[in-house]
């Protein structure tokens, strides 16, 4: 990859590499827009098979946290951060606390959260060296993991895009098939088991299968097979690129809504979905849940508040779902719309030279 090629087209702002050979640390805090504020995106732990991939992948996902920020209404920036290493065997103390002091040297530019592969425990471990992380424990007065919420998020989303799909927002007896069953899908599982909806499951992890097949009578499926199972949505909840050549010609389902980010392998593969007659939901927008909830610490955080504000996920879904009818275009490109028009307004007005203390003119 031509870094400073794919940082021009895509118009990133920072790319850090940090590297602490004790702990064992190799980060990459990827920053790509600040129009809006500092960047705020969760930290992945993931093995990846080359640094290439670690760091399209830091890329990718924090460009995706600038348009799920900006389409949240938050005034945050995009960034996101990707520990290379495996999460059940690399971890230690000093890790998170040597990635917390690379945080604090970006003065403010950067807060982390969890994502795959993080945890609460990890945000308190970097919390020792800096204050610009959220998703801490509730102990220090904060949110706490922001999987629930996410999860919450999800279902209000998923609600409005089966609006969209069947005329009605009821998901009881609607068939979703849930792919990974994760932090964010247990809690998903959860709701939509609660509303009469039937579940069809599947994860690497059979011990996160078996959990839902127990307490939702999910029905338990392989990893290949997902795609193509009878449902009425598909609820993509592993990682990202799963909306690709190889499976959108093996889905039933009329509506996609779930919580990873990075869906669609390529933007032609949402061009596709429109054509086929699919209602995808963009990703960015209904799983705005779990940032929505940890921005919130940055004012003190106040659960009501933020769960007031995750509310309006169901209304921003449905507002992409009008544009892309409005507009005649594809619901992701839709949501780039709103999201885009958000920062280029507000880039416009920052563009206006305001004296503050900062700068020279105040040394004289
Ligand atoms: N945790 C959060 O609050 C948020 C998470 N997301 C996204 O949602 C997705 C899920 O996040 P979490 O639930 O936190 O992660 P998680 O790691 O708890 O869950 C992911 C699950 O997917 C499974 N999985 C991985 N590859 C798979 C495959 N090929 N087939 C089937 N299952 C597979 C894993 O075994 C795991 O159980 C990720 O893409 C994440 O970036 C997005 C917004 C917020
Ligand atoms: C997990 C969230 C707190 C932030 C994030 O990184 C995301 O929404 O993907």
């Amino acid at each position: 990859m031509e870094i400073f090629n794919y940082m021009t087209k895509y118009d990133y702002e920072q790319l850090v590499f940090c590297q602490d050979e004790q702990s064992g640390l190799k980060a990459i805090i990827a920053i790509h827009d600040t129009t809006l504020g500092p960047a705020l995106g969760g930290t992945r732990m993931w093995t990846y098979e080359t640094e290439e991939a670690a760091i399209e992948d830091a890329l990718r996902l924090a460009k995706g946290m600038t348009y799920k920020n900006a389409a949240a209404g938050l005034n945050l920036g995009g960034g996101k951060t990707v520990i290379i290493g495996d999460p059940k065997q690399d971890k230690n103390e000093a890790m998170f606390r040597a990635f917390g002091r690379f945080i604090q040297g970006l003065n403010g530019r950067y807060i982390t959260a969890e994502d795959v592969g993080t945890t609460v425990q990890d945000m308190d471990l970097i919390h020792e060296e800096t204050d610009y992380v959220t998703g801490i424990s509730p102990a220090f007065g904060s949110s706490g993991n922001p999987s629930p919420v996410t999860a919450y998020g999800v279902y209000r989303g998923m609600k409005a895009a089966a609006n969209e799909g069947f005329g009605s927002d009821s998901l009881e007896g609607k068939t979703v098939a849930v792919q990974g069953v994760g932090n964010v899908a247990y809690n998903l599982c959860r709701h939509l088991h609660e509303e009469g909806a039937h579940l069809i499951v599947t994860d690497i992890n059979q011990e996160a299968v078996q959990r839902a097949v127990d307490e939702f009578g999910a029905k338990a499926v392989g990893t290949d097979e997902i795609y193509g199972v009878d449902c009425d949505i598909y609820a993509p909840c592993a990682l990202g690129a799963t909306l690709n050549d190889e499976t959108i010609p093996q889905l039933k389902a009329k509506v996609i809504a779930g919580a990873a980010n990075n869906q669609l392998k390529e933007t032609t593969h949402g061009d596709i979905l429109h054509e086929k007659g699919i209602v995808y939901t963009p990703d960015y927008v209904i799983n705005a849940g779990g940032v929505i909830n940890v921005a919130d610490e940055l004012h003190g955080y106040n659960k009501e508040r933020a769960m007031k504000r995750v509310e309006t996920i169901y209304d921003n879904v449905a507002r992409v779902f009008e544009i892309s009818k409005r507009d005649e275009i594809p619901t992701y490109k839709a949501a780039d719309r709103m999201a885009e028009e958000r920062i280029m307004k507000l880039r416009k007005s920052r563009s206006q030279f305001l004296q503050n203390g900062h700068h020279i003119l105040s040394r004289k």
